[in-house]
């Protein structure tokens, strides 16, 4: 029936597991009284350069940890305790911290990025394609020290510090646990991690700050983490973005791609929020968020970025549309391909590829839905790894036989 299909069709992703996010915002009243705080400049390590790390002993109590958790009280809100996990030699003496509770400790513990030891052989190097840069407006940002191209691996680190996402602890209590976990890294890692943006700049708080001003997020074990990589810190923000990133919660690595070519010396940047949003969803959630005010070419040309944006939206509710009436057709996801691709959208193109995969399926050409399943699933796992609620298999499925697909003939006497 016309229900069951409906149900079965495929849905735009919300971007929630990848946003920034922070732990941070029901304090920042709070924080903002606090003082003021400049940061100290340092010179960013090579992880190559690290000094060996006390590594885990195999027989110690708290193993595979370094050091011995330090513990919250219960707190109310998860009935368990949050404690500091550090491991100081971690993916080749990188070193990790994680804020949590004893149960996800043990989680965390059991993840290949604990238990595989080739887990991060070419993760943590710095590549050749990029350069740090101050940059007029947006303080330090990534720039291509070569030419790039699509899907060049850009950057691909795991993070220093995570921490159990909650809203419970004082701002003064969480402060004293996060430095504790941050203290707890190699020194290179720690003066690393101080040196990075921060929001308000309040000596007391700086640990937090830090988070605020770059932390990802990491879900293991259904808990989400904040998430702090400190290299991958310096990408700043672009409503078009020249690259994009992924999250693999298994190996706890993040991972950025271009999406498009980049000149040297150009700017690469990501987004920080879903760039599948109007311009003042956009402004505000940066501004809440990031305390800036983002001046990309799709802020500043607002009115026509949410009229396209609008007729986009138009465009995949047809092609969404399985009644009989439906104005879905390939022709229209095509048009809607070339629509994202001219608004600089070339990361976020699962959307289209897997409308396009759809349309062509619908009306029994197989080729193109195969084509475009194939496109659908690659931009897919750049940007939502293989976790991204369901919609890789839409795609295996598809790849897998077309013909058998629910999509497959769909709408075929109205468009062949
Ligand atoms: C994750 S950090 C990015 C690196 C940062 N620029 C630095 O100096 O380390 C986020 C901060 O960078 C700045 N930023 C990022 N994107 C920006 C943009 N498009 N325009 C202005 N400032 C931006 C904001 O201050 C934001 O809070």
């Amino acid at each position: 029936s016309q229900l069951a299909l409906r149900q079965q069709c495929w849905h735009e992703n919300t971007f929630l597991s990848v946003n920034f996010l922070s732990s941070a915002d029901k304090n920042a009243q709070l924080v903002e009284y606090l003082g003021t705080y400049i940061s100290p400049s340092s010179s960013l390590p090579s992880p190559s350069l690290l000094r060996v790390q006390p590594q885990p002993e195999a027989d110690s109590e708290y193993f595979p940890w370094t050091h011995p958790p330090i513990c919250t009280d219960i707190l109310q809100s998860i009935n368990d305790k949050l404690c500091v996990y550090t491991n100081s030699s971690f993916a080749n003496n990188r070193g990790i911290s994680i804020f949590t509770t004893p149960k996800l400790s043990t989680s965390f513990a059991n993840l290949p990025a604990f238990q595989d030891p080739t887990a991060h052989a070419d993760i943590n190097i710095n590549s050749d394609m990029w350069i740090t840069a101050e940059l007029p407006g947006r303080g330090i940002g990534m720039t291509a020290s070569r030419p790039l191209t699509f899907k060049d691996r850009i950057t691909a680190y795991t993070p220093l510090f995570l921490a159990f996402m909650e809203s419970e602890l004082s701002t003064m209590e969480r402060e004293k646990f996060w430095s504790t976990a941050i203290q707890r890294l190699p020194m290179e890692m720690h003066n690393m991690y101080l040196n990075l943006a921060k929001v308000y700049r309040i000596e007391s708080v700086k640990y937090q700050d830090v988070v605020k001003a770059n932390a990802f997020q990491v879900e293991v074990d259904g808990a989400n983490h904040l998430a702090l990589f400190p290299e991958t810190s310096r990408f700043n923000h672009d409503c078009a973005p020249s690259a994009q990133y992924v999250i693999d919660p298994e190996f706890l690595t993040h991972t950025v791609h271009a999406t498009r070519p980049i000149e040297k010396g150009e700017e690469i940047t990501i987004a920080y929020t879903s760039p599948l949003t109007p311009t003042p969803e956009r402004q505000s959630l940066l501004k809440s968020g990031f305390h800036f005010t983002c001046t990309c070419a799709r802020c500043t040309n607002a009115s026509k970025t949410d009229a396209t944006f609008a007729s986009m939206q138009t465009m995949q509710a047809a092609l969404n549309d399985w009644s009989s009436t439906s104005k879905g057709s390939p022709q229209l996801a095509e048009q809607l391909l070339q629509m994202y691709r001219d608004e600089g959208l070339e990361g976020f193109m699962d959307v289209p590829y897997g409308f396009a995969a759809l349309a062509w399926n619908a009306v029994g050409r197989a080729d193109k839905a195969l084509e475009y399943a194939a496109l659908a699933k690659e931009a897919v796992l750049l940007k939502d790894w293989k976790g991204a609620s369901g919609s890789l298999n839409i795609w295996e499925e598809l790849l897998e036989d077309c013909r058998t697909h629910w999509s497959w003939n769909l709408r075929p006497a109205r468009w062949v």
